[in-house]
């Protein structure tokens, strides 16, 4: 059995990367990108109005000489209008060019235009500068937007279409399966009898993984030796990642962890001192192909063997799969988050205890996790009340948690 951190280290050994394509803008959001996001030219790209109304030159207004000649209207996408005395003003359109001559644009709520003449309204302050936003304010032409390795947000797709990127070079995504294992456990189309249940932790695994734009393959496996050995054969061969729930514990019809091991996969641990999720089981595995490097990524399938019991699943699945998912895609460390306790937690075994908690942030700032009154981690009717799970140190021989501490938390 390992400790919870050292389960952590032994995962984030196994970083993979999966390569990169490019896809069109419209699909990119989620995915994260794979190079830098440069400028194509300067942002924005002209001095722009902001506002609607007049362009004047302010020098014109210190003389006291409020009154202009209007000698034109630019509209936005043209060429920018000029004067030739500073007695000459022409009418704007927000997000029309300002010719360099002019230094202000004034709204027109703040003059009037009568006769072919605007005139300032009086105590007007005018700025130099005002209602201008000016060419290469915000970002340079040939200055990075966007690191590589970031996610690609809607406010990110935004910034890339502004650069006329219709295609995006992004970073793979490793194939996964999700298999769920049990006899008991029948699709939802079924109607189970009085001792079976209804599959719920494989969509749960898939849900959890479509916001990262991953839409693994579901399956299910009865608890029948040859069906499993054979399933697990052909998706070592077919898949970069297994992600399999259940059958991994000390049953006589938990097969995983006997089959994986008769097929080559090298066991990198088995159980983790922890509660839930105790039996996980986590492996690699190098197919004789991979082995001589004849794949595009000779990389190690690795296989996450999640226990069975739905909370056990969720609680693997945030606090190891998706932090190595997270880091093998190239994305930069979140940085932990932490919570102070709200009220007291007793939790006696030897085990880091992962408590079901809701956040929030009190009146002073401070985050505060309650926890939420669970019966193990056989019952997943709570979580949907639950932000995160709490992270407490298994090494306290009276198993106190008090209220006011804090520790780390793992948000979903
Ligand atoms: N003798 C021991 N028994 C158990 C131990 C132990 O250390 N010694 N560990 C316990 C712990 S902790 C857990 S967690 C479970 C995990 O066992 P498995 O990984 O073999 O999981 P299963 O037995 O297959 O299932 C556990 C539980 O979850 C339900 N389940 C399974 N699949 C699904 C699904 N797709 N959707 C919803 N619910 C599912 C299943 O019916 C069981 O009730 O072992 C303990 N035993
Ligand atoms: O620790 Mo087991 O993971 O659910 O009870």
């Amino acid at each position: 059995m390992v400790t919870v951190s050292e389960a952590e280290k032994i995962i984030s050994a196994h970083l993979m990367s999966y390569g990169e394509e490019v896809i069109c803008l419209e699909d990119a959001v989620g995915r994260v990108l794979a190079e830098d996001l440069v400028a194509d030219r300067d942002l924005p790209p002209f001095n722009r109005a902001t506002v609607d109304g007049i362009a004047i030159q302010t020098a014109s207004v210190k003389n006291n000489n409020s009154l202009y000649a209007v000698c034109g209207i630019q509209a936005a996408g043209v060429a920018p209008l000029k004067v030739f005395s500073e007695n000459h003003c022409i009418e704007i359109m927000t997000g029309a060019a300002v010719d360099p001559i002019f230094d202000a644009v004034i709204r027109y709520e703040d003059c009037v235009i009568e006769d072919g003449s605007a005139r300032l309204l009086p105590d007007l302050e005018v700025k130099p500068g005002m209602n201008i936003h000016y060419r290469g304010k915000d970002k340079q032409q040939g200055e990075i937007l966007a690191e590589k390795n970031r996610v690609l947000t809607p406010a990110l797709i935004g910034l890339a279409a502004s650069t006329g990127q219709a295609r995006l070079r992004v970073k793979k995504l490793p194939r996964i399966v999700v298999i769920s294992t049990g006899d008991e456990m029948v699709p939802l189309t079924e109607v189970p009898t009085a001792y079976q249940l209804r599959r719920s932790n494989g969509i749960v695994v898939k849900s959890c993984l479509a916001k990262y734009k991953i839409h693994p393959q579901l399956m299910h496996l009865n608890d029948e030796l040859e069906q499993v050995r054979t399933a697990l054969t052909e998706c070592l061969q077919q898949y970069d990642v297994l992600i399999i729930t259940g059958g991994v514990s000390m049953g006589k019809f938990d097969f995983i962890p006997q089959v994986l091991s008769e097929l080559g996969v090298q066991k990198q641990f088995h159980k983790v001192r922890q509660r839930p999720g105790k039996p996980f089981w986590f492996g690699s595995f190098k197919d004789a192909r991979q082995q001589a490097s004849e794949l595009r990524h000779p990389v190690s399938k690795l296989i996450f063997a999640l226990p069975g019991n739905p909370v056990s699943v969720f609680m693997c699945l945030n606090r190891y799969f998706l932090p190595w998912l997270q880091a093998s895609l190239g994305l930069s460390e979140p940085g932990y988050e932490y919570a102070v306790l709200n009220s007291d937690i007793l939790f006696k075994p030897a085990l880091q205890y992962f408590a079901q908690v809701k956040l929030k942030v009190n009146n002073t700032g401070v985050v505060e996790a309650t926890p939420l009154t669970t019966n193990g981690s056989g019952d997943f009717s709570n979580l949907m009340y639950a932000d995160a799970f709490m992270e407490l140190p298994g090494d306290r021989a009276d198993g106190r948690f008090k209220k006011g501490e804090c520790f780390k938390v793992w948000r979903f």
